[in-house]
């Protein structure tokens, strides 16, 4: 008898004492109670590794990050908006759950879901370049996912095929809600362009907000001229993958990050020959400037890129197109 409570899932422990009283015992999940396995992945704050409970003998993957370390960089609030983050968003397939957090004497660990198919990125790179129908699968699960995002409030900020996992299935899910954006409340309505409104109390918030750009060749135009990061901005993201998984690269990409930026704000980008004209049509309605003209979600859903695919439930319901 298990129940989620704060993103922390407590269990109950029933005891006898001597006397053959029983003594029931709320208890959180600790270390204890998982066997580690393999390393999954190492970040420059924490390691993933895979581990089963030792109860239900269900597969976690385990992020765990050193507290000092955590400390020592300043990424305190990193760590529990991630933790925030990952409470608010339980109830899509296309997100990493998030079941445990607990922490020891030198550690945080989150227990998430297991996504053996490793990164988005992996599968592309072996690929080189995704055909339509499979650019049109794995778009749809994406944008279906930022269309939840966006409706709990959530923008991610640093979208990118690294943070696209792929489950068994091989069904996207996608993580790494550190550096996401909590839009605060009322609870935002629909998938406007809505820019977080900074004011003067979150100063440091705000400072935050500024000062945080995600991965260069998928930042979005506004986050480089110092605004806020609203929801088109992982909109803009999104038409950069688009065009990443059909062409075999991003569009934007230089031989540095300054020069990437430079061609970022100057719309710098070629379609390669034989880039599929529907899929052309629906990035130039993405990777626009200003991000009040970008294609907000529903009008992408409703794109004719997109003709075809079952929204909702049977977007994962589906068996995922082969590969080839
Ligand atoms: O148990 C909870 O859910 C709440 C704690 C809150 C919390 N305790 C912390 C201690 C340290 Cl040293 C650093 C951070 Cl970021 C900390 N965050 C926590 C524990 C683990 C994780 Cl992964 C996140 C937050």
């Amino acid at each position: 008898d298990e129940w989620r409570e704060h993103g922390a899932a407590v269990g109950t422990r029933t005891e006898t004492d001597a006397s053959g009283k029983a003594h029931t015992k709320t208890v959180k999940k600790g270390v204890k109670d998982f066997s580690f396995g393999r390393t999954l992945g190492d970040g420059s704050y924490s390691t993933v590794l895979a581990a089963t409970d030792r109860q239900t003998m269900k597969e976690y993957a385990v992020k765990v990050l050193d507290k000092r370390h955590i400390i020592k960089e300043k990424k305190v609030k990193y760590v529990n908006i991630e933790r925030d983050t990952l409470n608010r968003l339980t109830e899509h397939p296309g997100i990493v759950r998030l079941y445990y957090t607990f922490q020891d004497e030198r550690s945080l660990y989150f227990v998430l879901d297991l996504a053996s198919g490793g990164e988005l990125l992996s599968t592309l790179k072996k690929m080189g370049t995704f055909d339509v129908e499979c650019t049109r699968f794995y778009g749809a699960q994406i944008l279906d996912s930022i269309a939840y995002m966006h409706s709990r409030g959530v923008i991610h900020r640093d979208l990118k095929p690294e943070n696209v996992l792929l489950d068994r299935d091989m069904h996207t899910k996608i993580t790494d809600f550190g550096t996401a954006k909590i839009l605060p409340d009322p609870k935002p309505q629909g998938a406007g362009n809505d820019m977080v409104p900074g004011n003067p109390t979150d100063g440091a918030d705000q400072d935050r907000a500024n000062s945080f750009v995600g991965t260069a060749e998928y930042v979005s135009p506004e986050l480089l001229q110092r605004a806020n990061a609203c929801k088109a901005s992982d909109l803009w993201a999104f038409g950069c993958i688009i065009y990443q998984l059909l062409a075999g690269r991003p569009p934007f990409k230089a031989a540095n990050e300054y020069l990437t930026f430079q061609k970022i704000l100057n719309l710098e980008y070629t379609f390669p020959d034989g880039f599929p004209p529907l899929a052309r049509d629906l990035v130039e309605r993405l990777l626009v400037l200003d991000p009040a003209n970008r294609l907000p979600v529903e009008h992408i859903r409703n794109h004719p890129f997109f003709e075809g695919v079952q929204w909702g439930k049977g977007l994962w319901r589906q068996s995922a197109p082969k590969l080839r």
